[in-house]
């Protein structure tokens, strides 16, 4: 797999503004001097003691690093062009796209049109078919982490594989933390994780994107938690008087708080809301 270089990144690469920033990581643009291709470098600051919270375990950075070169050859899902290691960071250059997140482009707009929605969910959905098909879960799914190619098209990459993981029935997953807005209801109750995971996500930012609102969200993250848990969420009319019966049995099938009876990425590519008329 991809080595980490221990060259200068500072050497091949100028570097240039900040483009985002996460807990443990700062995203800044980027141009390669032998190719003047501008790329997305991702910081993650390595853990310099096991007992610091500073920063991550190096098998931790690894693990995204692993997710994706098994996952980038996938033209939907964030390119990684190569990794380095400067003693503080761990630095990953990955492919730039320029449109921005598509939780932006939302709160431009307020809501989607159901058409223009379910084209974006069939992209989203056929980038998280490949990653489920190499039993990897994303994990940490939100409009956030889904960005356009560019403003006006329809065309997106998923980013941050940070929370990502292989899903063997072996190893039980339980410790996790997303988003509150878009956790499903096995991570509230620390139950197993599974690939069913990112399809409760899948259904919230359905959701969102025809509705312009959340269907969990409360007033604190208990608040949402317990929203989660009793999967308390109803089509409000202010919000869903003009969505098509279709799209509001695609959530529902989402919405499920049965992992074995959720929709999985598969059967929701052949759902009749996604299949392109
Ligand atoms: C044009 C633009 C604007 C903000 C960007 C990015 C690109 C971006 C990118 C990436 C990541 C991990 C975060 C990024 N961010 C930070 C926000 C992501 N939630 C990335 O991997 N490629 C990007 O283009």
């Amino acid at each position: 797999g991809i080595e980490y270089s221990t060259e200068p990144f500072e050497s091949l690469y100028e570097v240039y503004e900040d483009i985002g920033s996460g807990q443990f990581a700062v995203v800044r643009r980027c141009v390669e001097k032998a190719t003047r291709s501008e790329y997305a470098a991702k910081y993650i600051r390595k853990r310099r003691v096991a007992s610091s919270r500073r920063g991550l375990p190096l098998e931790v950075i690894a693990r995204e690093v692993h997710v994706l070169q098994k996952l980038h050859k996938h033209q939907i899902i964030i390119s990684l062009h190569q990794v380095f290691d400067n003693g503080q960071h761990v630095i990953l250059v990955l492919e730039l796209v320029r449109g921005g997140e598509l939780f932006e482009h939302i709160s431009e707009r307020e809501r989607l049109s159901e058409e223009e929605a379910s084209a974006f969910l069939h992209q989203i959905l056929l980038g998280v078919c490949h990653m489920h098909s190499h039993d990897i879960a994303h994990l940490d799914l939100k409009p956030e982490n889904v960005l356009l190619l560019s403003k006006n098209r329809q065309h997106i990459k998923l980013i941050d594989f940070g929370l990502s993981r292989v899903i063997t029935d072996a190893e039980e997953v339980r410790d996790l933390m997303g988003t509150a807005e878009f956790v499903a209801p096995e991570i509230v109750n620390y139950e197993p994780l599974c690939l069913a995971t990112d399809m409760w996500a899948i259904g919230v930012i359905t959701y969102i994107l025809v509705s312009g609102s959340s269907p969990f969200l409360g007033d604190s993250q208990q608040e949402t938690f317990n929203n989660v848990t009793a999967v308390d969420y109803t089509f409000d009319t202010q919000y869903f008087s003009g969505t098509s019966d279709l799209a509001k049995d695609f959530i529902c099938r989402l919405l499920v708080k049965d992992v074995r009876k959720r929709m999985t990425a598969k059967e929701s590519l052949s759902h009749p809301w996604i299949q392109p008329e």
